[in-house]
């Protein structure tokens, strides 16, 4: 898929801006602070309705203004349509096609997005919410069943741990909790289960290829509860939790569940977190960021779009050819660079340069 142009307006330090992509390669290029991954995020917006760099809408809004919006038009192989969404105080409000959408999860999803950040190098050594915050947005974009169940998840949790803070905790309020909260874990633990034995498929034979076939990737699901292929998920799922109600209303929280999950890489049997190079940290993660490429091409039969944010100076000459040889040709790709000098000549072929001044975009076409 391709997103042919963006129109945004009051969004971080854009104004107004009407802008038409190239279907290849875009390149926002500028000083610090100007505005390029603000561009960046408008388009990770107008795709999952929400930013990665906060949870917070209102620091979307334009300083001193009280609502902003994102329009898009996306081409995909057999049509094209426009995207749109509006943030204000009272919330977002999204469109997909013109028509308003009743829950933003029916928004998510027409936009497929992959983003590749500095923050993304840690996904390896870095904390387990990284890990499932990846497995959040892959698993979200490719399943509204696994959204669905995520956001009622996430709505009970707050509402469980709410209650274990109460003086009285009735037990029998919590085993209704529980309930309900063991059937969207289940869903969840069996999308994520199945999300990771996919994208390992993946991840292994880029990463074989880039190791030169000497390495050999394999990811495994450290599910916080553990799971049999064979036994009811929901039904071991609730007996976990049942034995932990007591000690979770000694603590006030809950202490077990698919918030708790983690993911774990390998590298020739190693972990790589504990016993990787930097560089075998580097390819790990890169190795996944492709590999999510595929399985979005894989589950929806469109490539998604790909978001490289201030990375491709991140990585050496062998991994942006690595990228280049994934994203030629077939997957339109939006990079932010102070400077045009860290990308390699090979990638800069048939592309378009936007130079980014303080909220403005200059179109070199
Ligand atoms: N809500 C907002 N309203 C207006 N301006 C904002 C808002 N949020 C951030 N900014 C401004 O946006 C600018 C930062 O933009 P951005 O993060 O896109 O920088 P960048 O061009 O990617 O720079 P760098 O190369 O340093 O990462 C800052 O000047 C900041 O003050």
């Amino acid at each position: 898929m391709i997103l042919e142009s963006l129109n945004v307006h009051q969004f971080r330090n854009y104004e107004s801006l009407n802008i038409h992509f190239h279907p290849k390669l875009n390149i926002f290029l500028g000083n610090n602070a100007q505005g390029k991954t603000n561009l960046l995020e408008a388009i990770y917006v107008l795709a999952l309705a929400k930013s990665h760099r906060t949870s917070k809408d209102r620091e979307l809004m334009m300083f001193d203004t009280d609502e902003s919006y994102i329009n898009g038009i996306v081409r995909t192989s057999n049509q094209s349509f426009p995207l749109s969404i509006s943030i204000s105080k009272q919330g977002k409000r999204a469109k997909v096609n013109h028509l308003e959408v009743a829950k933003l999860s029916e928004f998510i999803g027409h936009l497929n997005v992959v983003l590749f950040a500095p923050e993304d190098l840690s996904i390896v050594k870095g904390s387990p919410q990284v890990r499932r915050k990846f497995l959040n947005v892959e698993c979200g974009q490719i399943s509204k069943v696994y959204l669905n169940a995520l956001s009622q998840y996430q709505k009970l949790l707050i509402q469980k741990n709410h209650y274990l803070k109460e003086r009285q905790v009735d037990p029998v309020m919590i085993d209704v909790l529980n309930s309900q909260l063991s059937e969207h874990a289940s869903v969840i633990m069996a999308k994520r289960s199945s999300f990771i034995r996919m994208i390992e498929t993946f991840a292994a034979e880029i990463h074989r290829d880039i190791s030169n076939h000497k390495e050999m990737l394999s990811i495994a699901y450290n599910a916080n509860i553990k799971i049999d292929d064979n036994e009811d998920l929901k039904t071991t799922i609730k007996s976990v939790f049942d034995d932990y109600i007591d000690k979770e209303i000694e603590r006030m929280q809950t202490l077990v569940g698919p918030h708790r999950d983690d993911v774990i890489f390998f590298i020739n049997g190693k972990n790589v977190g504990t016993y990787g190079s930097q560089g075998q940290q580097r390819t790990t993660a890169l190795s996944v960021k492709l590999a999510e490429i595929e399985l979005i091409y894989q589950e929806t039969g469109e490539y998604p779009i790909l978001l490289l944010d201030d990375v491709l100076s991140e990585l050496d000459e062998s991994r942006q050819t690595m990228l280049l040889s994934t994203i030629k040709n077939r997957v339109q790709t939006f990079v932010t660079t102070p400077s045009i000098s860290d990308i390699s000549h090979d990638i800069l072929e048939d592309m378009e340069t936007f130079t980014i001044i303080d909220g403005t975009v200059n179109d070199e076409r």
